[in-house]
């Protein structure tokens, strides 16, 4: 894995406020990065400054271990919380003028656009005033004008909000090429299980404090509980008096358990299968919505 963007020690402060605290973490190229946090935790900010677009007070973002120009820049694509598109101009035109802005020249420019507007089922739309499309077309059109000039890091806000579950699965298999074809991509999103299924890492902000972050699996081994799920063909109560065996849920034959840490799990196993035929006994990993909420207490 190669970390090519940087954010380190990052603070920023609006007033009084700290808003970020200190803020660090690391993204790779050819991977997806998920930034999760409750409102106004820090998300919208650390992209700005990531961008440029709003200074530090004091840390840096970094790009491949050197600061980020404006040449640098260049090469990276935003989708900004604030869609800004202009709404007089036409869909393709509208992409095409950003990939010009991003150095394309006019005929790699259109042919990308004329490429990513298929790709997200715009192809029809390509005429229309970007004002005459839905909401949820002009958030597809903010993202294909993020992607125009193939960037080497994407920075998307919130890129699922407003997008019905097709919308969203298109978008996700578009930023899977990318990141495919080696760009790091690194979103904010507020839909956990959407973040759960796209991202191979994850960043936890809250408060504007790195509570968490790395690869997904790391992250469910750390937080995985002692949490066991059982079934077996008779009422499975008899757990309750086994011991170092906690009973979260029963349902008859059905059971969810927490065992202490010198609780051996294959013994709980051989306990069942003494009563009868065990039909499935496994670990119960951890959502990302409850390592969530467990980070952020
Ligand atoms: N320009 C600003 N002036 C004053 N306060 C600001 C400014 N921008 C952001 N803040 C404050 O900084 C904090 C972090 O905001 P930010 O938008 O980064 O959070 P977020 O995680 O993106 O939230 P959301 O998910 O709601 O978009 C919030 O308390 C917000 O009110």
């Amino acid at each position: 894995m190669t970390t090519v963007l940087n954010v380190d020690a990052v603070n920023r402060s609006f007033g009084d406020r700290h808003v970020l605290k200190d803020v660090s973490f690391a993204v790779d190229a050819g991977r997806l990065t998920g930034f999760v946090g409750a409102n106004g935790a820090g998300k919208t900010t650390t992209m700005r400054i990531i961008l440029g677009v709003l200074g530090a007070q004091s840390g840096e973002a970094t790009w491949r271990g050197a600061p980020i120009t404006r040449e640098v820049r260049q090469r990276f694509g935003y989708m900004p919380e604030e869609r800004g598109l202009y709404p007089k101009m036409s869909v393709a035109e509208q992409v095409v003028y950003l990939g010009r802005l991003h150095g394309m020249s006019a005929a790699d420019a259109k042919a990308r656009t004329a490429t990513l507007l298929d790709r997200l089922d715009l192809g029809p739309r390509a005429g229309d005033l970007v004002e005459k499309l839905s909401l949820g077309n002009q958030q597809r059109v903010q993202i294909a004008a993020a992607l125009v000039h193939e960037p080497e890091l994407l920075v998307l806000d919130e890129p699922f909000s407003g997008l019905d579950p097709l919308a969203a699965d298109t978008v996700v298999a578009v930023l899977r090429e990318r990141s495919a074809a080696g760009a790091a991509v690194l979103f904010s999103s507020h839909q956990l299980d959407l973040v759960e299924r796209l991202c191979d890492d994850l960043v936890i902000i809250a408060d504007g404090t790195i509570r968490a972050s790395g690869p997904r699996s790391y992250l469910r081994e750390q937080y995985a509980l002692p949490r066991y799920s059982i079934e077996v063909d008779a009422d499975a109560g008899w757990l309750r008096d086994e011991p170092g065996v906690t009973l979260v849920e029963l349902d008859g034959p059905r059971a969810v358990l927490d065992l202490t840490p010198e609780t051996d799990d294959q013994k709980i196993l051989r306990a069942a299968l003494d009563r009868g035929p065990v039909r499935s006994f496994g670990p119960v990993r951890p959502s990302l919505a409850e390592i969530f909420r467990e980070v952020i207490q």
